[in-house]
């Protein structure tokens, strides 16, 4: 548990191994989640991966919710941390709209690239619409009123019906998030399209969806995918929104065989 300032804000994270090992991989987060969903992929992982984990702003113990931020901004506060980190080159992985940070990362910072995994996200996520109804619901509700529907998009009926105890902790997870830090997030959601950016990426990138997702489901992967010059396309199985919780193996497995390839 290590704290640094990025842009004014302090930044919560975790860097287990080196920065500047070859198998170091940046985890980015998705909305209304901290870094800790990412933790029970690492027994699956293996001890020469050297990984990064961090709060985006206005999540988990990161700071800068009190005044409104965009994508611009997450990508920014990306970018610093890993330059205070003397971090020059790693694998990043993002999942949802820690795969768009990751995208504007790419378009921003291609230097610091060695691979990308963009894991359940596309260049654009859902509509304005749908960002902007979610938005009043969560100003007039508070995050409680968005958050059944929230667990319903990212995980299966089984983990509903079998893991009722993880189930109310990741709820708890969403629900203790900033208000205004996830607001703002969905705002950087509802503003940005990175389609045009997609066919720029040059380094080794793979997809990941759950065949369940409810948020970004598998034909809307498949869809971005293709307009990543080579890009691989795979679906876990048995699995919604977030597989580094629903299925950490075989999201694992994927990574392993990503990042020792090429
Ligand atoms: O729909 C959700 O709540 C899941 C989600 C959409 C974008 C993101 O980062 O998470």
């Amino acid at each position: 548990m290590a704290f640094t300032s990025i842009n004014g804000n302090v930044v919560h994270y975790e860097l287990i191994g080196e920065a500047k090992a070859k198998n170091l991989i940046v985890f980015s987060n998705g909305l209304g989640t901290d870094f800790r969903i990412w933790l029970p992929l690492f027994d699956e992982l293996g001890d020469d991966v050297s990984v990064l984990l961090y709060d985006s702003r206005g999540h988990g113990l990161s700071g800068g919710a009190e005044k409104p931020f965009g994508m611009a901004d997450l990508v920014s506060d990306l970018a610093g941390l890993c330059d205070a980190l003397g971090i020059r080159k790693a694998t990043f992985c993002g999942l949802s709209v820690g795969g768009l940070v990751c995208q504007g990362l790419w378009q921003a910072r291609p230097d610091l690239f060695r691979k990308l995994v963009l894991c359940d996200t596309a260049p654009r996520i859902a509509t304005a619409e749908i960002w902007s109804e979610r938005m009043s619901m969560i100003e007039s509700g508070g995050l409680e009123a968005a958050a059944d529907g929230a667990m319903q998009r990212w995980f299966t009926p089984v983990f509903h019906e079998e893991q009722k105890d993880a189930l109310a902790g990741y709820r708890l997870m969403m629900t203790r998030q900033s208000k205004a830090g996830y607001l703002s997030t969905c705002a950087a959601l509802r503003d940005t399209d990175f389609s045009a950016v997609l066919p720029t990426i040059s380094v080794p990138t793979l997809f990941v969806v759950g065949d369940q997702d409810g948020s970004t489901p598998p034909e809307v992967v498949e869809k971005g995918s293709t307009l990543v010059p080579g890009a691989r396309f795979e679906v876990i199985e048995d699995c919604a929104h977030i597989p580094s919780v629903e299925q950490p193996e075989a999201l694992a497995a994927l990574l392993q065989d990503f990042i020792r390839k090429g």
